[in-house]
């Protein structure tokens, strides 16, 4: 039987939200670009793309500004939306970061002591975690430097990892006056045992890469540094043994002078970044050769059980953080962006808990108290 009496609409929809409104290329911005899906001889592939959406403030170590959060929400429905797209590319420019997290210079200026403002903001930071989740293409972070603070937290967002192995992972906020709460507190556990998960996130301490790969939380490391044509690990890492003395040492930080040989060493390198280069594009081939709706229903099941308590934590979270923007945010953010005038980037925390050991109050008296002056 004909169906030619059903009425058929062929003309292709746009589904795209907005057309590059919160987009660009320079500094501080979010650059969005299509590029060719390469096969295993890195041939172009017709018709076919990956979108590289690529956070551009490397001055301020990819930290996000307000408007590159709506450029990340911008990129990822973009992607999400465009049937061309193989897979989505999170990634950043230059060689030291990847992303420190939200821009510390807006909180301490702006938000800090604008806790309403501060609530609006972070409604747009959840419409970024929500759009990575969402993003109806799977999500590789090509890691090409630190991911530290809110960067960890929209790093763990997404679906696999690949890293520089010059990289670092970890989180900032308890030093600096946040709690990560947008995101790393409901995915660290997943990726990390609890008891990892815990140290890491309060500790405040960077870990390596290639500690993070053994850790599980990553799923490649590669190295960037090359010396007359070698390759060379990052040096700054215990990579050439697992253990001394009983303790685990591969991917532990050198000390001392091992250090300092290290950093000489690193002089002596240039970044490349082919070898990363080559395990996306590998990673982008390996998708574009399976069933786009089985895989992406088998990523969206497990990206599911990150959601169930992103989803559960992140609206009372919000209300949190705007509040804490009066108090410990206050203090702590403007204590870092101070740092070049006083000497110290963080709040006398002996001072603060002995204030609060006698019930003071919060006030200018008290932050004059615990942020140090200029010198
Ligand atoms: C550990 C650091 C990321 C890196 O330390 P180091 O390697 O010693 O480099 P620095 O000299 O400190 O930094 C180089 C320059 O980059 C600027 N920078 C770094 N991070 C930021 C940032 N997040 N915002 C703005 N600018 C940044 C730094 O000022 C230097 O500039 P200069 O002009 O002096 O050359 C260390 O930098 C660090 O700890 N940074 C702060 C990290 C942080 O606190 N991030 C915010 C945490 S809170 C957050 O992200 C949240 C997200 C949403 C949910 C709630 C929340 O709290």
């Amino acid at each position: 039987m004909s169906l030619d009496f059903l009425k058929r609409d062929n003309e292709l929809k746009n589904h795209a939200l907005m057309e590059n409104q919160h987009l660009g290329t320079s500094a501080p911005s979010v650059i969005y670009e299509k590029r060719p899906v390469l096969d295993p001889a890195g041939k172009p592939v017709d018709d076919l793309y990956s979108a590289w959406i690529t956070l551009n403030n490397p001055a301020q170590y990819n930290s996000y500004t307000t408007e590159m959060v709506k450029g990340v929400i911008e990129a990822f429905q973009k992607a999400s939306s465009d049937r061309s797209i193989v897979a989505a590319v999170f990634t950043a420019v230059g060689e030291k970061a990847w992303c420190s997290g939200g821009n510390t210079a807006e909180y301490a200026s702006y938000y800090s002591r604008r806790p309403t403002e501060y609530g609006d903001y972070i409604d747009l930071f959840i419409g970024m975690v929500d759009g990575i989740l969402n993003c109806k293409k799977p999500v590789i972070c090509r890691v090409n430097g630190m991911r530290v603070a809110g960067g960890q937290e929209i790093g763990m967002a997404t679906d696999i990892t690949i890293s520089s192995d010059m990289a670092v992972y970890g989180q900032a906020g308890p030093k600096h006056g946040s709690a990560p709460v947008g995101g790393s507190t409901d995915f660290l556990p997943w990726f990390l045992s609890m008891e990892d998960a815990i140290y890491n996130c309060v500790s405040c301490e960077l870990w390596s890469a290639y500690k993070m790969k053994y850790k599980g939380m990553i799923s490649k490391v590669l190295p960037v540094l090359k010396k007359n044509g070698e390759w060379i690990p990052n040096p700054k890492v215990r990579t050439d043994t697992w253990a001394e003395h009983g303790q685990i040492v591969y991917g532990e930080m050198v000390q001392g002078a091992a250090l300092e040989e290290a950093e000489a060493l690193i002089a002596q390198c240039k970044v490349d970044f082919e070898l990363l280069d080559k395990e996306v594009n590998a990673l982008i081939w390996r998708f574009t050769n399976l069933f786009p709706n089985c895989l992406m229903n088998s990523i969206d099941a497990i990206r599911g059980k990150k959601k169930f308590f992103w989803d559960q934590q992140k609206v009372a979270q919000r209300h949190w953080l705007a509040a804490n923007m009066n108090n410990e945010a206050w203090l702590g953010f403007n204590a870092f962006e101070s740092r070049k005038l006083t000497g110290k980037d963080t709040v006398d925390f002996v001072k603060y808990r002995q204030l609060l050991a006698k019930g003071a109050q919060i006030d200018e008296h008290f932050a004059e108290q615990v942020i140090a002056a200029p010198r």
